[in-house]
């Protein structure tokens, strides 16, 4: 399911002292299959130009085209309840929104709005459960008695029980600590490898950008100010420096290498594995 913002402009509370201009002229495409990282400062857009994925805002000018469905300022919310099956959105700390007294009524829960049988939503609801790396001895129990880790994977086995082609996910390991956020990523990384899902991530973890991540969108002030895979993006420093951006630890660290002026290199390294390469070979060209 491809996706394309055509000179997107998205004008908060217009035609008041609060105005404020989120989107400018944005015109962008998320490839169908990529894992897209959209990136950018605070108040950039990011979480803007997400909620108008499935329409939730609708652009002030300018149209949003989400595979051959297009939302422009006047699309109406009843012509937007197949995309929005199509295309489902994980907010910050989405284990907030659970209510439910099981952890299989919880995923059930939108399967079964949609107009499955109990018994049909219950079935998608332990394959999700499995899907996101959920114990079987948890379902029947209350989802608030699990760690905050667990408590999120319920939450979005819950999104991808709608079966959406497109994953858009807003910061979904904020608040984890390092091992409950490298497992989520992997289980991102593998929901797209195996069920080929379309991803947008929104992030501020730039080594989640440069490890992931195929295709990046960068934000500033509302304008994209870059579209391109990771190494394109990263590969000059500088410019990132300048735009306040942060860079992925290995090539922060290849870069300050290169300005002792002992080590050169001819494609700048995104993560460990690259920069141990690129330093070995350096130094078999000659840096010490
Ligand atoms: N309801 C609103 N009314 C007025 N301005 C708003 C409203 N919501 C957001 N904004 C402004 O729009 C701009 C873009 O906000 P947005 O939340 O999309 O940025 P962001 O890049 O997602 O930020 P963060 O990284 O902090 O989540 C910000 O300047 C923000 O203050």
């Amino acid at each position: 399911m491809s996706i394309h913002f055509e000179k997107v402009n998205y004008i908060y509370q217009a035609g008041t002292p609060f105005e404020h201009q989120a989107l400018k002229n944005v015109t962008v495409s998320i490839p169908k299959g990529s894992y897209t990282a959209i990136i950018g400062h605070t108040g950039s857009g990011k979480s803007t130009l997400l909620q108008h994925l499935n329409g939730l805002l609708k652009p002030s000018s300018g149209h949003v085209t989400v595979a051959d469905k297009e939302i422009t300022s006047t699309t109406k919310n009843k012509e937007l309840g197949e995309l929005r099956k199509h295309v489902g959105i994980v907010f910050q700390f989405p284990e907030a929104q659970l209510f439910e007294e099981t952890v299989v009524k919880d995923i059930a829960f939108a399967p079964k709005n949609f107009g499955k049988t109990q018994e049909e939503a219950e079935k998608i609801a332990i394959e999700m459960a499995d899907l996101v790396g959920l114990p079987d001895n948890i379902l029947n129990g209350s989802p608030f008695e699990l760690s905050g880790g667990q408590m999120r994977r319920v939450a979005i086995a819950g999104i991808l029980a709608m079966k959406p082609d497109v994953l858009v996910l807003d910061e979904p390991t904020a608040g984890l600590d390092p091992k409950g956020r490298l497992e989520m990523m992997q289980m991102f990384e593998k929901l797209h490898q195996r069920q080929q899902l379309t991803i947008v991530l929104v992030t501020h973890q730039m080594d989640d950008v440069a490890n992931y991540a195929s295709h990046t969108i960068v934000l500033e002030k509302g304008e994209v100010i870059a579209a391109a895979p990771p190494k394109e993006v990263f590969k000059n420093p500088q410019w990132l420096l300048e735009h306040h951006l942060a860079l992925p630890k290995a090539t922060k660290f290849a870069y300050e290498l290169q300005k002792t002026g002992k080590f050169s290199f001819d494609k700048m390294p995104l993560t460990e594995k690259d920069l141990a390469a690129a330093i070995a070979n350096s130094l078999k060209r000659g840096g010490n």
